[in-house]
């Protein structure tokens, strides 16, 4: 039988992802909760072991009419299960904590390694980039650190209760004489051999017959999660779905998605049901199977009713820790995906760590100037969208970069910002400066009012009157008394007063340099004329580096970069 993903890749791979919690600086706390989960589960099956030498006792005592026996013998049951109740509480419990904690430690350095160094948003400009790396960083973290705790927690409890009851079984068993033609065969411990092929041909049928689940258990996920998906994008679009009036074709993309849910469903009931068939037969012959193999020495009067009992209770100990590998089959199948998953954005991370930097061409120097030299800009698939641009911007100085849509404009924004891996050449900006990139479409985050006016949070304090001054100023004075509350502000607002809560920004962060990604296509002309003139009153001082189309852009500055989109550029002072 070949488990699925047991390889050495897979241990490699997982070994990687575990290692370096436990080598953390929380390895000696790790360690500890581990040692006292694993103390926990050796005297678990210590315990059962009691347990299972207590049937003897008690069942002998009983059909002796031991009164007194069987009083002790509940004294110590009593006992017994006082214990076993106390340490099947703390092993889940502790567990638990280890789980936990081990999860929180990964998934801060997850969300480190995500958010450093812009890796969210260059992961996604290389050809085969991870699937949501959200879903990695909250799900796959979470069943990872579940199953390498259960199943390897469970297999050593498995190991260890096998090991302890073949024992045990091994010595009520005796030896059992087997009359051969002239000859007389001699099988010593024959219940244990009797177990293990009863195990065996019970966890082979479960296998033939439960195989296919793994797989469609799997699939379920996915399709669940596919529908799931496709009704937040829905919600998402709302309106533009409404505007086109897309009802229709929303819906059969959802009854198609759903029929995918269904059918797999389907074959799993179909499936469950032949599984149940078997194993609820195969649960009925364990209750009597024991009983009747070690029926014979019972008779022969070699052990008494509690040696009976005993010896059931320790061949269904046997066989349930020989079964813990067909049990886990799914669980197993679900950890190698999740080691895949992980392992594959690991990698992507890795990858993309090792693409040139945009920010290894720029570098910083006292003079109050940008000045570009020799700038060459690729695309991924190696297109190159702009070729030798030389360029120098003086401190307050203001410049709009023009040209075709496509032509690289928003490109050069992103490369100046350290954003875009794939250039060449040099830029040069002025130590020690603030820099304010606005991109066309605000990023608006959860939060009160305030929070998002601040976004991503200010240097300095700011009062309410300065953010009630700069929103009159942007004419978002009709939200001032909004300040405290907390909405999804990107749904609520137009995105023309989305773009003034940009500038709102601006005039609170006072950068020295400002970069603006068409940052007013959606406002009218007067109300970009009211906010371009604020910039050049409130802040003389400021560079303004500005992408757009619209010609009135032109009268805000002073020179003007044009982009063709095969390369070429032009420079003029207007
Ligand atoms: N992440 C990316 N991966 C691959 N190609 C990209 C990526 N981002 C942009 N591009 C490509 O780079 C080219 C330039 O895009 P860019 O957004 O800079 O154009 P633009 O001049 O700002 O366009 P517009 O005026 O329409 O906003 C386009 O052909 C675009 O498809």
């Amino acid at each position: 039988m070949c488990l699925p993903g047991l390889n050495r890749k897979f241990l490699q791979d997982t070994w990687h992802l575990t290692r370096e919690y436990w080598r953390s600086e929380e390895k000696w706390r790790a360690g500890g909760l581990l040692a006292v989960i694993i103390t926990l589960n050796l005297t678990y099956v210590y315990i059962l072991v009691l347990i299972n030498t207590w049937f003897n006792r008690f069942y002998n005592a009983l059909q002796n009419f031991d009164k007194e026996e069987v009083f002790s013998a509940l004294g110590e049951f009593c006992l017994l299960a006082a214990f076993y109740i106390i340490v099947a509480v703390y092993q889940l419990y502790l567990r638990q904590m280890l789980e936990i904690k081990w999860r929180q430690w990964m998934t801060g350095k997850y969300l480190n390694v995500w958010l450093k160094d812009q890796m969210y948003y260059r992961l996604q400009l290389t050809e085969n980039y991870t699937d949501n790396p959200d879903q990695r960083i909250s799900e796959d973290l979470r069943l990872f650190t579940n199953y390498t705790l259960q199943l390897s927690l469970g297999l050593l409890k498995a190991v260890v209760t096998l090991v302890s009851f073949i024992a045990i079984l091994w010595q009520l068993s005796g030896t059992l004489v087997i009359p051969f033609g002239n000859h007389q065969l001699a099988v010593s411990g024959y219940m244990v051999w009797v177990a293990i092929v009863y195990a065996v041909i019970g966890t082979w049928l479960t296998h033939k017959i439960g195989k296919p689940l793994a797989q469609l258990n799997f699939d379920q996920q996915r399709y669940e999660a596919d529908f799931r998906f496709s009704l937040v994008r829905l919600r998402e679009n709302s309106e533009s779905i409404a505007f086109y009036g897309g009802e229709a074709r929303e819906e059969r993309a959802f009854i198609s998605r759903f029929g995918k849910v269904f059918d797999n469903y389907w074959q799993i009931m179909q499936r469950q049901k032949h599984l149940t068939w078997f194993a609820s037969g195969y649960g009925q012959i364990a209750i009597i199977f024991p009983l009747v193999v070690a029926m014979p020495r019972y008779f022969t009067k070699e052990i008494q009713l509690g040696g009976l009992l005993q010896t059931s209770q320790a061949f269904s100990k046997v066989q349930d820790s020989l079964s813990f590998f067909v049990e886990s089959y799914s669980t197993l199948a679900e950890w190698k995906a999740v080691v895949d998953r992980l392992t594959g954005f690991v990698c992507n991370i890795q990858q993309v760590s090792e693409l040139p930097q945009s920010s290894t061409i720029i570098r910083t120097e006292p003079a109050p100037v940008l000045a570009v030299n020799q700038l060459d800009i690729d695309l991924p698939d190696g297109r190159r969208i702009l070729s030798g641009l030389n360029l120098s911007i003086q401190a307050g100085e203001s410049l709009l970069v023009a040209g075709p849509s496509g032509s690289g404009k928003s490109t050069l924004l992103r490369t100046l910002s350290g954003l875009w891996p794939y250039a060449q050449g040099s830029i040069v900006i002025p130590e020690g400066h603030s820099f304010l990139f606005l991109p066309q479409k605000s990023y608006l985050p959860l939060g009160t009012l305030r929070d998002t006016l601040l976004y991503p949070g200010p240097k300095r304090s700011v009062t309410d009157e300065e953010i009630m001054a700069a929103m009159l100023l942007c004419k978002l004075d009709w939200l001032k008394g909004q300040l405290d509350k907390i909405e999804d502000w990107s749904r609520v607002l137009s995105l023309g007063e989305q773009q003034r809560i940009a500038f709102v920004r601006v005039l609170i962060h006072q950068p020295e340099w400002l970069f603006m990604d068409e940052a007013t296509s959606a406002l009218d002309e007067p109300t970009e004329r009211v906010l371009y003139t604020l910039l050049r009153e409130r802040l003389a001082g400021t560079a303004m580096i500005s992408v757009g189309h619209r010609n009135t852009l032109n009268s805000y500055h002073k020179k003007k970069l044009t982009l063709d989109g095969a390369g070429r550029w032009s420079l003029l002072t207007m």
